[in-house]
């Protein structure tokens, strides 16, 4: 099924930020929103993820907020928690799933969340959104502060989401992780989204 988006106009007071545009996410895919600082990605994730329960009536084919793994720019876990705590008390919050610890988040595990690295922090956030079990998981630049080599790995997890049957939806300023076969919608200034293969949306990039 397609989750698609059509005829939104958005605007906080008299700032536009939507008018009129379109958008549309492959199910079992990996679905990048690019566009400039401020062109209302983040402003998108919100009303998808339903956080403030206003989702409009013409965002179409989403699943509900229980369904929907988010992690937004400002997530965070007390500072007191080892991450090996979080790992072990996930279970009695939520469903998980059985994906494998891998060794970047084992060699954390002894670490207070308050002691990690900016970056750390940060891989531990988009790996516990990923071993939470949903529908859709929805990441808000998941690789800030992350180095080439783990904003890499990231991707080998939510690929393997996508392969079992997962749905992604991704904002991101790095480009080096997008392939052909991923679905991406870029938000232009002149408010208009173009939904295109990766190839052709590159060409026509300027940030
Ligand atoms: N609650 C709010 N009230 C008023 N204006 C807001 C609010 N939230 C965001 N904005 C404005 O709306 C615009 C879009 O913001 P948004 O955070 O969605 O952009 P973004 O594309 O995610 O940016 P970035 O790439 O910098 O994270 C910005 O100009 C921002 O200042």
């Amino acid at each position: 099924m397609i989750m698609k988006i059509e005829d939104f106009s958005f605007n906080y007071k008299s700032n536009v930020i939507f008018d009129r545009v379109n958008f549309y996410f492959e199910d079992k895919q990996i679905n990048f929103v690019l566009g400039e600082n401020g062109s209302g990605k983040t402003t998108l994730l919100d009303l998808i993820a339903d956080v403030d329960s206003t989702r409009p009536k013409n965002f179409v084919g989403f699943p509900p907020p229980a369904q929907i793994a988010y992690l937004s720019q400002g997530n965070n876990f007390n500072d007191e928690l080892t991450v090996n705590d979080i790992l072990k008390f996930l279970p009695q919050l939520t469903d998980v799933n059985k994906f494998k610890t891998p060794a970047v988040i084992k060699k954390l595990k002894n670490v207070k969340f308050g002691d990690l690295s900016g970056g750390e922090r940060r891989i531990v956030l988009v790996f516990i959104n990923i071993v939470i079990e949903r529908e859709l998981y929805i990441f808000d630049e998941p690789e800030t502060g992350i180095d080439l080599k783990q904003s890499q790995e990231i991707f080998v997890w939510l690929r393997e989401l996508v392969e079992r049957g997962k749905t992604v939806i991704i904002t991101t300023h790095k480009l080096d992780n997008i392939s052909d076969i991923d679905n991406v919608n870029y938000i232009k200034n002149e408010q208009e989204v173009l939904v295109d293969n990766f190839l052709k949306v590159k060409s026509r990039m300027a940030f």
